[in-house]
């Protein structure tokens, strides 16, 4: 995360919606019950997603690292009534926790949740179908995930990329040198905003958001 001054994350957190009593629970039990808690999305960062879905009501999403279910809620939150979210994740061992509060989620039904690698599951998906992507996936395949949700998105659709700013460390001059995921979120941020197929802008919000919409 990067660092705002504490007196403004104060302000924010404080004007910004409370997050529905399920996802509480799910914070909770993701710090009790995972090895790696700091993943999940923050509340904040949720309610971005939970409002932009809102806004944009797409009928078919895609996300790229499930977790443990925590932004999949938050954007199945804008889904219209025959919408989906297709959200894809590798590791099987959190499934029960995932299916546990997916089914307890009013709209449970619109969620197509599978156990895959993204790079090979994303083929299985037509191409032109998707309206919303979250990619929050290993950062190692952002630029192939880019490459791939382009193709999948409709012309107009979003894209929204978690950690693009990882932690600051794409604004320092040697830290590429020492971590590979720098050296590809930097090079990631350098294509995406060169890249005339899109518009994009990064969002400061906790650990960067590039939002993008494909022309
Ligand atoms: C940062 S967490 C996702 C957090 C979640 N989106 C949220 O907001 O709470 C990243 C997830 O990506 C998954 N992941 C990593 N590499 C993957 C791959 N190649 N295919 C699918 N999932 C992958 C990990 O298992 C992990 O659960």
């Amino acid at each position: 995360m990067i660092n705002i001054s504490p007196i403004l994350e104060s302000y924010l957190d404080h004007h910004v919606d409370q997050e529905p009593e399920i996802l509480s629970r799910l914070r909770v039990e993701t710090y009790q019950c995972t090895t790696q808690p700091h993943m999940i999305s923050g509340e904040y960062q949720g309610r971005l997603l939970s409002i932009l879905a809102k806004i944009l009501s797409p009928k078919t999403i895609v996300e790229l690292g499930t977790f443990t279910g925590y932004a999949t809620l938050c954007l199945a939150e804008g889904l219209p009534s025959d919408g989906k979210i297709i959200t894809i994740d590798k590791n099987d061992e959190l499934e029960y926790l995932c299916r546990k509060y997916f089914d307890e989620f009013e709209f449970a039904s619109k969620i197509d949740f599978r156990i895959n690698d993204a790079r090979e599951e994303l083929n299985t998906i037509e191409k032109n179908s998707v309206d919303l992507a979250f990619i929050d996936a290993d950062k190692e395949s952002y630029p192939y995930y880019f490459e791939k949700i382009l193709e999948l998105l409709r012309p107009g659709g979003t894209m929204l990329v978690d950690n693009v700013l990882w932690y600051g460390k794409v604004m320092l001059e040697e830290e590429d040198k020492k971590d590979p995921s720098t050296k590809i979120l930097k090079e990631f941020n350098e294509m995406v905003t060169k890249d005339e197929r899109v518009e994009s802008i990064i969002l400061p919000i906790r650990d960067g958001i590039t939002l993008i919409r494909k022309k």
